[in-house]
């Protein structure tokens, strides 16, 4: 293929290093595994700095968000370190507090540091945060944590380098509303609550599974708190915690990804360690499309088998949603399966306001998507009326073509490679190394499913973001 530059969208040019040639139009089939959440296990390892001894969290995966956090904890005292087959376990007997350059080497990694608020205020006093990364999918303001917490007691001052988070009285409980159900809100109250003087009464929660997994981990530390009906969660503060040990939810976001691109290249993909019961509202949505599914229940290597079974794939009509509801971050990939079905497909996005931007690319590859800022959904959202392009008709199927493609966000560059695969001819696919902040040993699965990928940014086999036995926590690269 001749070499042509590719730029971002402000027209700088795109690392060779960081590009992957894929050969599309050969089905995936084989088996992978997914590992704890990523979205539960980063949280959990901001969870140990409440604790007074050590936490061991077991099967976490070599994910770039992992390193960021892990980095972070470091600089705060918080000894890191990785055993076999993902275990890793965090010491906080000597938290102290972090020069403010050194945390902001990590500015704009990740969305995880505001969760270093509550921990933070209630060992050391005092919290700066850098400013935020992770997708770009939306504004994706921090107004409800800032909220929460200065009804709690913390006093916050905006400067040049981030946020200086203080409480000059200590923390105390409160009785709280969320505008909305936010996770990143629900786990700032819950991580700053569950050491502040009184009980905490928070309504309009948000109830993600990894939300109860991450109220386990404080339960197993010492905290006390219960989930009533209608998205009340209530938590009695507590003097002290200890540490835990926790095997995380599977990642249902990465198993959903995989069952997609099986889905979209007429494959079959078995993902060992997917649990059905976080993936029901997914694998409703996966049957109605057409595609098969088979769970194995047995307790060693369990696991969901996802295929195509031939002939067309159905359309359909779907809203994303808070829990329980069909999970945003199962969207994009599922989208690209959705060029593949007869008829047309109408997906309301209700979560973020911005998270259709990828289909671009999928246009540009031969698909028929037309974006709209009106609510097609039952609900309306908070979007409507507000020149949001946050609803997609796709009409299909459409026959892909390669294309040059430039990730833009962790779902979306995956669901660019589903497309990719799916497609006739060899693409190019540019800024890889976003995948690594969620998908661990992306390339070695892929691989493992048959693909033919190839390219200076194929990461290696044992993935970019290393968990050595023995070692800190660190990148390989
Ligand atoms: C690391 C992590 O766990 N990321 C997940 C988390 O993101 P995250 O916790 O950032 O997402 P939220 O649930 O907070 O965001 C949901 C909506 O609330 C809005 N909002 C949120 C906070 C706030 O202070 N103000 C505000 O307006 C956001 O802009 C968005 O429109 O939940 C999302 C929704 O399931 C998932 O897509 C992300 O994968
Ligand atoms: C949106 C996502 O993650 P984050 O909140 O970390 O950006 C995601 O995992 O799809």
């Amino acid at each position: 293929m001749a070499e042509r530059p590719v730029s971002f969208a402000d027209g700088s040019l795109l690392a060779p290093e960081d590009q992957l040639v894929v050969r599309g139009g050969t089905p995936l089939h084989g088996e992978i595994r997914v590992r704890g959440a990523k979205n539960l296990v980063s949280k959990a390892m901001v969870a140990a700095l409440l604790g007074e001894t050590p936490s061991t969290l077991y099967d976490v995966p070599a994910i770039r968000d992992v390193e960021v956090v892990s980095g972070l904890l470091n600089l705060h005292g918080v000894h890191v370190t990785a055993g076999p087959d993902g275990r890793i376990t965090l010491d906080p007997s000597n938290v102290e507090s972090a020069n403010v350059d050194e945390i902001n080497v990590h500015a704009g990694s990740s969305r995880i540091p505001i969760l270093f608020c509550g921990p933070l205020l209630h060992r050391l006093g005092h919290a700066f945060i850098p400013d935020l990364g992770g997708c770009r999918i939306g504004d994706r303001p921090i107004d409800f944590h800032l909220d929460a917490l200065r009804a709690m007691g913390a006093t916050v001052e905006k400067t040049p380098q981030g946020l200086d988070i203080t409480a000059p009285a200590g923390l105390r409980g409160t009785k709280l509303t969320l505008p909305y159900p936010s996770v990143g809100a629900t786990e700032q109250i819950l991580l700053t609550a569950v050491r502040a003087e009184g009980i905490t009464e928070l309504r309009n929660a948000a109830v993600e599974p990894e939300i109860c997994d991450l109220i386990a981990v404080l339960q197993k530390m010492g905290a006390i708190i219960t989930i009533h009906t209608d998205r009340v969660i209530r938590i009695e503060g507590v003097p002290r915690l200890r540490g835990y040990r926790h095997r995380p939810l599977p990642d249902r976001l990465e198993t959903a990804s995989w069952a997609c691109a099986a889905l979209a290249t007429r494959g079959d993909v078995t993902v060992r360690g997917a649990r059905q019961a976080d993936l029901m509202t997914f694998l409703n949505v996966f049957r109605s499309v057409g595609g098969e599914f088979e769970v194995d229940d047995s307790p060693t290597d369990g696991g969901i088998r996802f295929w195509h079974p031939g002939g067309d794939l159905r359309a359909v009509a779907l809203e994303t949603d808070v829990h329980p509801g069909f999970m945003t971050d199962w969207q994009q990939p599922l989208v690209v399966a959705l060029t593949q079905a007869r008829g047309l497909s109408i997906v309301h996005e209700t979560v973020y306001e911005n998270r259709l931007g990828f289909t671009d690319a999928l246009v540009s590859m031969g698909a028929t998507i037309q974006l709209y800022s009106d609510c097609l959904g039952s609900t309306p959202c908070r979007f409507g009326q507000r020149n949001f392009r946050h609803s997609a008709v796709i009409s299909g199927p459409s026959k892909l073509q390669a294309a040059d493609l430039v990730i833009p966000d962790l779902r979306g560059g995956f669901s660019h490679f589903i497309a990719a695969l799916a497609a006739e001819g060899t693409s190019r696919v540019f800024g890889v190394n976003l995948i690594d902040r969620g998908y661990e040993d992306f390339g070695a699965k892929l691989a493992a499913l048959g693909a033919t990928v190839e390219g200076p940014g194929m990461p290696s086999s044992t993935g970019p973001v290393r968990l050595a036995a023995g070692g800190p926590v660190e990148a390989a690269r």
